[in-house]
């Protein structure tokens, strides 16, 4: 094949490979069979070994990098990632609201998401390319992992529109990837991870992308840096601009028109967060219009228009579930 076939058939190969990787991965709906995209993935690095150029920065054969990393270099958050207060019981939320309500006046709706026990992290993308991706550290500096996170299947590494911005969300491991990880580590006499967050943030700590691509890690958005760019006006139409980019977004978010109907939601979920395939460890509420989150602001450290409540912690099964698969 000559570099003009190459170089048409590669970039075929690619945008079909990137398409059926968002199906599969953020979609969790795959059009086509694993064995089918094995054998264009097979096509595609044979053409990038025979054409080195035609090795594109979102090419899916790119996903697990090259060297191995002798440190993480700094990064400079650009929008700082804040964290959250905490709520531990009703009267926490119900404070909450109305200090909101008085602070706003009229009435107030807000969206619910479960807060993924993860790992806090940024992705920047530059004009749809997914360029620079960091841990939050202290909230304004932490450190550059691009080459770890490029290896989660369910970031894209290209927008489907040429988008500058930065986004934030929570990396994890599913609970399954980290009962089988444990295993193989008892295995091998290697001391478990205690928990999916330690996994998640060890995992991606390695220094060597090869093991961050070998640990299933996934990752949902929650976020945008800088909202203002986008003539958006609620914290939902965000989450919706977020999927339509094409990133993995939690489906089960809810809006509230009022502080009731949060409660409901934080109550409904106490019981049915062992039903769900990673761990959580509380709700998100935040206030859904953005003109009223500016209004409210935000401290040195976290929003005034958002709040966590947090679950009391689920005693550590997990080992011991590890344990019992091994006898
Ligand atoms: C709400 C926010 C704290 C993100 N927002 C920010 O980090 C943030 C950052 C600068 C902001 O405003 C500024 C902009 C420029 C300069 C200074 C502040 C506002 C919000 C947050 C934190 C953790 C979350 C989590 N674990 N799960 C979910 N589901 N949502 C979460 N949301």
């Amino acid at each position: 094949m000559d570099f003009q076939a190459a170089e048409k058939k590669a970039a075929e190969l690619q945008n079909l490979l990137n398409q059926y990787g968002y199906e599969y991965y953020v979609l969790d709906k795959p059009s086509v069979p694993d064995a089918e995209y094995d054998r264009l993935m097979r096509e595609l690095t044979e053409i990038e070994e025979q054409f080195p150029e035609l090795k594109t920065q979102d090419s899916p054969t790119q996903r697990v990098g090259g060297e191995i990393l002798d440190m993480f270099k700094k990064v400079e958050h650009n929008i700082p990632m804040l964290s959250l207060g905490n709520a531990f019981g009703e009267q926490d939320l119900r404070d909450f609201d109305r200090r909101v309500r008085q602070a706003v006046g009229e009435k107030v709706s807000y969206v619910c998401e479960l807060k993924i026990d993860g790992l806090a992290v940024s992705l920047r993308y530059e004009k749809g390319m997914f360029v620079r991706g960091a841990t939050r550290g202290d909230g304004t500096i932490g450190e550059d992992i691009t080459s770890n996170l490029k290896t989660i299947r369910s970031i894209p590494l290209r927008l489907s529109e040429p988008a500058t911005l930065e986004v934030r969300g929570e990396a994890f491991m599913p609970k399954k990837s980290f009962m089988a990880l444990n295993e193989a580590k008892q295995k091998r006499d290697e001391e478990p991870f205690a928990n999916p967050r330690n996994a998640a943030a060890g995992s991606l700590r390695q220094l060597d992308p090869k093991i961050a691509a070998s640990r299933n890690l996934d990752i949902f958005l929650y976020g945008i840096g800088d909202p203002g760019e986008t003539g958006i006006e609620s914290h939902s139409e965000g989450l919706d601009y977020l999927e339509k980019l094409g990133f993995k977004t939690n489906k089960e978010r809810r809006r509230a028109a009022n502080i009731d109907e949060v409660i409901k939601f934080v109550e409904s979920w106490v019981e049915r967060r062992p039903d769900l395939p990673y761990d959580i460890d509380g709700i998100v509420i935040k206030v859904d219009s953005l003109e009223q989150q500016e209004e409210l602001g935000t401290t040195a450290k976290s929003p005034r228009w958002a709040i966590a409540f947090k679950f009391p912690a689920e005693e550590v099964v997990t080992i011991l579930k590890a344990i019992e698969l091994n006898v």
